[in-house]
């Protein structure tokens, strides 16, 4: 299993990470757990804000908090000085609870609710990022009924086909998210929004795709869209300002995934934007992008309890871990990959193929196919790589399994920052009838 940041073998044979030893954080903080190195989050935030920067553009990384959000994760953001970007009233509740600064928020979503928006509206959010004709009228009626003013931006489907997952490509002609740049329409629809006294049209947003790792396909839709906006400027006199480019940089999960290198990637990107943009005798628009998982995927770990072990009839070896598919779905919905090892016996020779499974009642609870380990057995650790990006942030109570505690970790220290389930929670909202 590849290590990340902070994460080493330590001179007992366990996996450290962040100073902690796993062994210790299992028996002091219980299996599942989420294990999350905050220095490799910080780290990754200063790559981006220090290479997504230009002489002569101005530019904003902002946070996807979908990948992975919670008051401490807040916190972390504003403190390292990224923007958020939020996509429900429950992530923006969160960010507004953490005291997040509100103009940093920036408010996505295909089918936002009028109780959102009103939501959105009444906190100051930096940005709304309208998604379709439908929710401008919605958005436009509740300026007007509240006499407010908000700053938008429009999501629109460049029509780049960007090599990943079908369930996590967003640009596609038939996709869901955004008006068609190509759509009949399109420009009297922004002329609409450029000319609506309580909004403001700022600019443009979009987003190729999550997992992506050619960047050919981001400077495609770049030069999409900065075409976009010159035709815009000609066609009806709108002036963009602001160009966001959204998230999907690709991380390593296995050995097949290749990582674009960032700092080099981005300079190219935007000498490009810079000068596309002149040749085509725009003005360079503020540039934006949404980094969710190359934030926080590879900062994150999920350690297990091995409990029974078992080899089929026809020859398979199954190790059963005490999470499951709920706590990481992604294997299960996408065929996604990740490492695995044994945390508290890194030293051990890898023997044989296992597939590791969780213990929900499915087929498909599949965290690993197949996986090199040594012989696992009861009550020994297994630790998954790299899922600190869509794990906590997807789970689910199937089974009626309780989410596991997530814990800091940092130059030795641990702190919860979310609390595990109880079983009290799982009923909580049960309403007990009679009979
Ligand atoms: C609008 C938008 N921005 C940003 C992201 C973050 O993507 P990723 O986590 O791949 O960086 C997503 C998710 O795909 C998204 O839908
Ligand atoms: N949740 C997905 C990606 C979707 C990204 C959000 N638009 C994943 O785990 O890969």
């Amino acid at each position: 299993m590849k290590l990340f940041g902070t994460m080493e073998i330590n001179s007992e044979g366990h996996l450290e990470i962040g100073g902690c030893d796993s062994v210790s954080l299992a028996s002091e903080y219980g299996t599942p757990l989420y294990i999350v190195d905050e220095k490799n989050i910080r780290n990754r935030c200063r790559i981006y804000k220090e290479s997504f920067t230009s002489e002569s553009l101005q530019t904003e990384v902002i946070y996807a908090s979908k990948a992975f959000l919670n008051i401490a994760m807040c916190k972390l953001i504003a403190n390292e000085g990224l923007s958020l970007d939020v996509v429900s009233g429950g992530e923006l509740y969160t960010a507004i609870k953490a005291d997040f600064p509100r103009q940093k928020i920036y408010f996505h979503g295909n089918n936002k609710l009028e109780s959102e928006l009103y939501m959105a509206v009444e906190n100051n959010v930096g940005r709304i990022i309208i998604d379709n004709v439908n929710e401008f009228k919605v958005l436009s009626t509740i300026t007007k009924n509240i006499g407010a003013k908000v700053e938008v931006l429009l999501r629109v489907n460049p029509g780049i086909e960007a090599y990943t997952h079908e369930y996590i490509s967003t640009t596609k002609s038939d996709s869901k998210f955004g008006e068609s740049i190509f759509a009949d329409g399109i420009y009297d629809f922004i002329k609409e929004i450029n000319d609506d006294p309580n909004i403001s049209f700022k600019g443009l947003h979009s987003h190729i795709g999550s997992q992506i790792f050619e960047e050919g396909s981001f400077l495609e839709q770049a030069t999409v869209m900065l075409k976009f906006i010159k035709s815009l400027n000609n066609k009806i006199g709108v002036q963009v300002n602001e160009l966001n480019l959204g998230g999907g940089f690709g991380i390593y999960y296995t050995e097949s995934d290749d990582p674009i290198d960032l700092p080099s990637f981005f300079e190219r990107l935007l000498s490009e934007i810079d000068e596309q943009s002149n040749l085509l005798g725009i003005i360079p628009p503020k540039v934006l992008i949404e980094p969710g998982r190359s934030i926080v995927a590879n900062a994150g770990t999920t350690l297990y309890k091995v409990g029974s072990t078992k080899t089929t009839y026809s020859g398979k070896n199954y190790v059963f871990v005490d999470g499951s598919m709920a706590d990481n779905i992604r294997p299960a919905l996408y065929g996604a990959k990740h490492e695995f090892c044994l945390a508290n016996r890194m030293n051990d020779k890898a023997e044989k193929d296992f597939a590791i499974t969780g213990k929900c009642c499915e087929s498909g609870d599949i965290l690993g196919k197949s996986f090199k380990l040594a012989k696992p057995n009861r009550g020994d650790l297994v630790a998954v790589s790299s899922t600190g990006a869509y794990n906590y942030s997807m789970a689910s109570n199937y089974n009626r399994l309780t989410k596991p505690a997530v814990v800091f970790v940092k130059d030795g220290k641990a702190k919860i920052v979310v609390r595990r389930e109880t079983y009290e929670d799982i009923i909580k909202n049960d309403v007990d009838i009679e009979g």
